[in-house]
């Protein structure tokens, strides 16, 4: 017996300046994974697009480990398993190509298997592979998501803003790990920082709520994480100085980095080539894209 399905998850952007580990947004870009189990055959995997020679195509893929965690978990063995992967999200630049390979994963083997896990179980499985929630969340139930870990289950909210709101991002050449811009942070912060971000992502979480985007300005402000991983973008504070210049609401590191985003709900195209242009000053060669909320989540198209 063979089975195929075929899965769209949406790249993510964590963190929004204060919401470090908590706060996430589904974006419009978009990658697709096609999972084939069989009773014969072995494991094979063929990579499209991002990531094509430098993903493992072999058991150590997190979309396989993600596939095999659902059959594991659910009790099913097949011997053939195929993967074709198309990857659209950028690879290690803070846009969530993890949690959405986890997520294409999981939820391509649930449907496969006859969808006996719920969304919430998808959730914590996903934390648990990823380490945080603040990307599965968004990538599992689009829109803009709250995630809190209750010992160790996740906890989610998930909300649309009052009005749209655009993300323009820009995207630097280089890579960098998530798991190397989580290294430079301290183990522990002041009260006057932990004060300074509790006050700013209520305001955040209210301002994307109500639409009062004006407030960006100062609710996307920082002291957790963007001031240590300062050192890790080249033109970081210069990026987000050129994009607020050009009428963005604010910016932000997205996720880990590298790409920072400016929120806006006009011009941004002028806010692209300036954050772009910014980064050239600093000697980085980077592209920028416009991308709005996707609604969705992951969805299994076929
Ligand atoms: N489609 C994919 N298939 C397999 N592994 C992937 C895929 N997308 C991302 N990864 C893995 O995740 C890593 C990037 O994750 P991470 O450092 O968290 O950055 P981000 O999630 O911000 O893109 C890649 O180096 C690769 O190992
Ligand atoms: N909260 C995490 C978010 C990482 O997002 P990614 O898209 O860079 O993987 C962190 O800041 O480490």
């Amino acid at each position: 017996m063979s089975i195929t399905v075929k899965v769209r998850v949406p790249g993510t952007t964590a963190n929004c300046g204060p919401g470090f580990d908590a706060v996430g947004i589904a974006c419009t870009i978009y990658s697709e994974l096609e999972l084939f189990l069989s009773d014969e055959g072995t494991l094979r995997i063929e990579i499209e697009g991002e990531g094509k020679g430098r993903i493992p195509t072999d058991s150590n893929n997190i979309i396989y480990q993600a596939v095999q965690a659902v059959l594991d978990r659910v009790g099913k063995h097949y011997q053939g398993i195929y993967l074709k992967l198309y990857n659209k999200i950028p690879l290690a630049r803070g846009l969530g190509s993890s949690a959405a390979a986890i997520v294409g994963g999981l939820i391509a083997a649930n449907h496969a298997t006859g969808n006996t896990l719920t969304q919430e179980e998808i959730f914590s499985m996903a934390t648990i592979i990823e380490g945080h929630p603040d990307n599965v969340a968004p990538a599992i139930f689009g829109g803009i998501t709250i995630s809190v870990m209750q010992d160790t289950q996740p906890v989610h909210l998930r909300f649309m803003p009052e009005k749209m709101l655009n993300m323009v991002v820009a995207i630097p050449e280089f890579n960098l790990s998530t798991h190397t811009a989580r290294q430079v942070l301290p183990d522990t912060i002041t009260m006057k920082d932990a004060v300074f971000n509790i006050s700013r992502v209520a305001l955040l979480i209210g301002a994307l709520c109500k639409g009062e985007f004006h407030h960006l300005q100062y609710a996307l402000e920082d002291k957790v994480h963007q001031p240590y991983r300062q050192e890790l973008v080249p033109g970081m504070q210069q990026v987000f100085d050129a994009a607020v210049a050009k009428g963005a609401y604010g910016a932000a590191l997205s996720g880990a980095g590298p790409c920072l985003i400016a929120f806006t709900d006009s011009n941004c195209d002028r806010i692209g080539k300036a954050m772009v242009q910014a980064f050239s000053k600093c000697d980085v060669k980077a592209e920028y894209i416009s991308l709005s909320i996707d609604i969705e989540g992951a969805k299994v198209i076929e």
